[in-house]
């Protein structure tokens, strides 16, 4: 058996543990570790003092409750102590509980008021004769910090009672917290305006409530939801169910949580839970368990208190939904649309209900904003059926062995190139035709009605394509025959024979169907056709230079990239020659601008251009573009100092001017010509 002097020693560590915890939890608002971690801890420590009963001492947490409160805050004594709550985490202790209760009280039966455990900041509301005077944080229990301006700023406590008559003073109990809706808009804001973001409803919660500027309070939207009376001194008041509490504090227009109920007896309480566990995902605040209190008021005093918390209440925890574990790698996920998603391989975990082994990271940007490297100890939250996530790395104990994240520049699927636009958060595949992880949305897409339209090509015959690996790109749709098509299932020959035709038909196409039906990221059917009639033919179009793409009216930076990364990947130009071999055809436009020999183009660059009248084959927009690419200039009037006069059809005033003056009036054609770098 251990000596005394070992266990001491053990007890001081994790009182020394637990009370940084607490330091960091009820003081800065910035906790470490999950509150089941916590839990644990604490519970470690309950366990141990219980077997060396003579060796609690009176600072341990065990013996005390939350925190002193801070000093920079004005201090406020509460006329009852605000206590903490016993735990239970299984039945098994909910039903001991129950017994303590009934043989203490030598009663066969307990009505209990079952309620929501809010997982917010216990306050204490003073209302004197009817109005609402002071407000404090529970501190330790006896003393609180004057929180009242702050509390001032929160609509749902109300100001004044409904019956002011009454005199005397009445201590009202709640929690302050913050909707799950409010939280992640303020998160959002944070992270827009740079600033640090919350790592859950309740520390937003603590740090906007506990600000010593009320006006910055003022600026989070709190609730404050009451579950109970402290002390009383208003000679009118007089309850004997804890039921008939709640009641008056409704008719005081205070939040009650509607899901506060009775409880006839434990298994009524235990059925309370699971209905409450089923809707914890959907409910408007975080919950971590409920509270079960003895109903009659009476018994309660009966009852009494231990050091912390009373006799008569028990908070029964639900399965933690955050919980530490190794990160023991990052893997890529490509998903359907070629995002490449890091996934955290994890030291299997039991949280939220289930063994996790693996969790989303979201993507790059979030990896580096929380500061995690493959190796360290970070925190994975599952609440409901939301695909876990790792929500931050465990901060001081990270080992020297951890390595850092760095995003492929290649698909682990398909070896294309990894790319990244301009603005957005998420690296992808470029290789949309070819990437195993997209071959069922590309096909889909590109045999879809406005794509080239393959008419009965639907999803349940892609997956058997798919799955017999008859198709991995579009390109191998025009290598079927009848034979291989008429073993699928639900195919007779008949039908077999109508997709063939189906396909057969699809070869004859326009040129912007094709390019839509290549499934560009960004290039919906608007911008095909823009291209389309910009570019004239497909080898234009697959050679042409960011900065031209960008010239194209509504093509922006971020598309302009998108274009040229997929053209720029090989196995993408692979599948689209395999296309045009199979006999795909469409008519391409001679008419279109092509792009010029050289940037440098002695023929447009320095010279003055006037636009006038409708081209046919290109916006004026378009041309003034290309002009000012090659070096020249456009302006809107015609002088002497002009070179050439553009003139389409119903040229206008400019171009009897430019006849004044003698200026050189082209046409479209000419245009394109110079364009390219030849004179006139
Ligand atoms: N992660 C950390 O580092 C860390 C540190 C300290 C404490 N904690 C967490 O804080 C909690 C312990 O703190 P505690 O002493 O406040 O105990 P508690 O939260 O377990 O229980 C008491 C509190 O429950 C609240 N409550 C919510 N709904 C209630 C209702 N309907 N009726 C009555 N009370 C209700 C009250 O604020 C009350 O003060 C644990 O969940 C623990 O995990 C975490
Ligand atoms: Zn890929």
């Amino acid at each position: 058996m251990d000596s005394d002097k070992t266990i001491k020693e053990r007890l001081q560590a994790l009182r020394a543990r637990i009370a940084a915890h607490d330091y960091r939890y009820y003081v800065q608002d910035a906790p470490t570790i999950p509150d089941a971690e916590y839990d644990q801890l604490f519970r470690t420590l309950q366990q141990l003092e219980q077997q060396y009963p003579h060796l609690i001492t009176p600072d341990s947490p065990t013996q005390r409750v939350g925190a002193p409160p801070l000093k920079a805050f004005g201090q406020l004594a509460h006329h009852t102590p605000m206590l903490s709550l016993a735990n239970a985490f299984t039945e098994h202790e909910v039903r001991s509980f129950d017994r303590r209760i009934r043989d203490a009280l030598a009663i066969d039966l307990v009505d209990y008021a079952v309620e929501p455990k809010f997982d917010g900041l216990a306050v204490n509301l003073i209302y004197e004769d009817g109005i609402f005077t002071k407000g404090a944080t529970r501190g330790d229990g006896y003393t609180g910090e004057d929180i009242t301006l702050n509390l001032r700023t929160i609509p749902s406590i109300p100001l004044r009672l409904q019956t002011p008559h009454a005199a005397g003073l009445l201590e009202v109990r709640g929690e302050v917290i913050m909707l799950k809706a409010d939280f992640e808009r303020l998160n959002q804001q944070q992270q827009q305006k740079g600033e640090k973001t919350f790592v859950n409803p309740r520390n937003a919660a603590a740090g906007s409530l506990r600000q010593l500027d009320s006006a910055i309070t003022a600026t989070r939207k709190l609730t404050f939801y009451a579950y109970g009376i402290g002390a009383n001194q208003v000679n009118s008041l007089v309850f004997s169910q804890h039921s008939e509490i709640l009641a008056y504090l409704v008719s005081q227009r205070f939040l009650v949580a509607q899901e506060s109920v009775t409880a006839a007896d434990i298994e009524a309480v235990f059925a309370y839970y699971h209905k409450i566990q089923e809707m914890r995902t959907s409910l408007p605040y975080d919950i971590d368990g409920v509270v079960y209190k003895v109903g009659n008021l009476s018994q309660q005093e009966k009852l009494g208190y231990v050091s912390r918390a009373p006799r008569f209440a028990i908070a029964h925890k639900f399965p933690a939904q955050e919980a530490v574990t190794e990160l023991l790698a990052i893997e890529i996920q490509v998903g359907r649309t070629g995002a490449m998603t890091p996934v955290a391989r994890l030291a299997p975990v039991f949280v939220g209900g289930v063994t996790v082994t693996n969790a989303t990271l979201h993507n790059e940007d979030e990896i580096q904003r929380k500061k995690i490297a493959i190796g360290d100890k970070v925190i994975v939250r599952r609440a409901g059926d939301v695909i876990p996530e790792v929500v931050a790395a465990v901060p001081g104990e990270r080992s020297s062995t951890v390595q850092p994240f760095v995003m492929p520049d290649h698909c682990p699927v398909c070896g294309s190139k990894a790319v990244r636009l301009p603005g957005e958060a998420v690296t992808r595949c470029s290789g949309g035709l070819f990437c195993p992880a997209q071959r069922k949305q590309a096909i889909l897409h590109f045999a879809s009605r406005r794509a080239v339209d393959i008419d009965g090509l639907g999803e349940k015959l892609v997956d058997q394509l798919i799955e017999r690996a008859l198709v991995r790109t579009p390109a191998d749709l025009y290598r079927l025959d009848v034979k291989t098509l008429s073993q699928l299932e639900r195919m007779a020959e008949k039908s077999a024979c109508n997709l063939l035709a189906a396909i057969e038909q699809s070869k004859q196409t326009t040129f912007p169907r094709f390019i839509y039906a290549l499934g560009i990221r960004h290039v919906g059917e608007a911008t095909a056709k823009a291209l389309a009639r910009h570019a004239g033919t497909l080898d234009q179009l697959m050679c042409m230079p960011i900065g031209q793409l960008q010239q194209i009216a509504d093509i922006g930076p971020v598309v302009a990239q998108s274009i040229e990364d997929f053209f720029a990947e090989p196995h993408n130009r692979e599948v689209i020659e395999q296309l045009r071999q199979s006999g795909m055809r469409w008519e391409e436009s001679s008419n279109a601008v092509k792009p010029p020999s050289t940037r440098d183009n002695p023929a447009i660059a320095g010279k003055v251009f006037v636009l006038t009248g409708t081209l046919p084959g290109m916006t004026r927009e378009e041309a003034k573009n290309q002009i000012e690419q090659l070096g020249g200039k456009v302006t809107g009037s015609v002088s002497a100092r002009t070179d050439y006069v553009i003139a389409g059809t119903d040229p206008g005033s400019k171009y009897t001017k430019a006849i004044e003056l003698g200026v050189p009036v082209l046409d479209e054609s000419q245009l394109l010509h110079l364009l390219q770098g030849h004179p006139i």
